[in-house]
C-alpha cells in the first residue's frame, strides 16, 4: 500500500514510580507531537508506592521529522518526571544467534525469520562448534566458529565481542552450551536471551532432563530468560510444558523437550523485538 504521508509506528517503553497524572502527561506530550495512539497497556506493582509500568504503540506521519522531534522532546519530560524510556520505531531488530550442536532452536529461529513470521535481520550465528556451518549458511547466514576451552574462554569471547560490535540489538542462545562471562553479559544488559531446557527454577544448570529423569517428573519444560552472571536466574520472558510419565527414557525427555524449547524461545524473541518485555529487578512485564 503507498504511504504517501510517510505513517510509521512507534512503541514508547515507560517506568517510573507510581505517580497520579502520569497517563495523562503522557497522552498529552503524544498528542501535541500528533501521534496517533493505536495500543496502550499499563501495570501498576502496588498503586500505594509501586511502580508504573506502560507501552504505548502509535502512528506518526512525516515520520522521519516527526520521530526525531518527539524524541528530542521526550527526554525533557522524562528528566522532569524521572521516567525510565525507550522509544523504538519499527526498524528490524539485528538478532545474532549462538549454538552449539543442537539445531533445533536455531532452525525455528531461522524457518520463522524466513516466513516473515519473526521480523528480524540475523547478521551472524557464532557456534563453538563447527557442525552447522553449512546448514547456516546454505540460508545465507554468515557462521562463526570459534572454538572455546576453559584456557581459551576470554580470548574466543574477544573475537565474538569483536564480531558483534555495533551490528546487533540482541543475542540469543539457541541451546548455546557455553556460560558466558560477567564481561560479555556487562556489554549486552537484558538483551541476551537462553533457552533453558526445564521448567525453572527446576533443574538450573546442565543436564536437566537426566535429573528429571531421576526425579520421576511427570511435566518437563523450557524457559526463556535474559541471561545475567547468576546462571539461569535471569528474568524470566516466557516458559511452557509438557506432560510426561514413567515410559520415557531420559533420551525420550530430551526428544519431546525439544517442540517445548523451540516454541518458547521463539515467543520470548518475537516479544523481545517488538519491545513487548520491561525487565523490573529480576522479574519481566510482558504486554501480550
Ligand atoms: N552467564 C550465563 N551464561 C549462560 C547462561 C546463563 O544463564 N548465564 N545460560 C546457559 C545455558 N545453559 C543452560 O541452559 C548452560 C550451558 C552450559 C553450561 C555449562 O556448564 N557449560 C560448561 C561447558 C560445557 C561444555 O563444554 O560442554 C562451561 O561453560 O564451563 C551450563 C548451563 C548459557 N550460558
Amino acid at each position: 500500500m503507498f504511504n504517501k504521508d510517510n505513517v510509521k509506528r512507534a512503541k514508547l517503553l515507560i517506568s517510573c514510580p507510581e505517580k497520579p497524572g502520569i497517563i495523562s502527561t503522557v497522552s498529552n506530550f503524544l498528542s501535541e507531537h500528533n501521534a496517533n495512539i493505536v495500543q496502550f497497556d499499563q501495570h501498576t506493582t502496588d498503586p500505594q508506592a509501586g511502580m508504573f509500568f506502560m507501552r504505548i504503540e502509535f502512528e506518526l506521519t512525516d515520520f522521519d521529522s516527526s520521530y526525531k522531534e518527539l524524541e528530542q522532546d521526550f527526554h525533557v519530560l522524562a528528566q522532569d518526571y524521572s521516567l525510565e524510556w525507550q522509544l523504538s520505531s519499527e526498524k528490524k531488530k539485528k538478532v545474532a544467534i549462538f549454538v552449539s550442536k543442537g539445531d533445533h532452536c536455531l532452525m525455528e529461529l531461522i524457518w520463522r525469520w524466513k516466513s516473515n513470521e519473526l521480523n528480524v535481520d540475523i547478521p551472524m550465528v557464532i557456534s563453538n562448534h563447527a557442525d552447522l556451518k553449512e546448514v547456516v549458511e546454505g540460508f545465507g547466514i554468515p557462521f562463526y566458529h570459534i572454538p572455546i576451552s576453559p584456557q581459551t574462554k576470554p580470548e574466543a569471547e574477544k573475537k565474538a565481542l569483536e564480531l558483534l560490535k555495533g551490528k546487533v540489538d540482541l543475542i540469543v542462545l539457541a541451546r548455546y552450551m557455553q556460560i558466558l562471562s560477567p564481561n560479555f553479559i556487562s556489554h549486552y544488559p537484558n538483551q541476551i536471551i537462553n533457552i533453558h531446557h526445564s521448567f525453572l527454577p527446576a533443574f538450573v544448570g546442565a543436564n536437566p532432563y537426566v535429573r528429571a529423569f531421576n526425579r520421576g517428573v511427570k511435566l518437563i519444560g523450557a524457559t526463556a530468560h535474559y541471561v545475567t552472571n547468576d546462571l539461569d536466574e535471569g528474568p524470566i520472558i516466557q516458559q511452557d510444558v509438557l506432560r510426561v510419565n514413567h515410559r520415557y527414557t531420559a533420551e525420550d525427555l530430551k526428544v519431546a523437550g525439544r517442540q517445548v524449547e523451540r516454541t518458547v524461545l521463539a515467543q520470548a524473541v518475537s516479544w523481545h523485538v517488538e519491545d513487548k518485555v520491561m525487565v523490573h529487578g529480576n522479574k519481566t512485564i510482558v504486554f501480550t
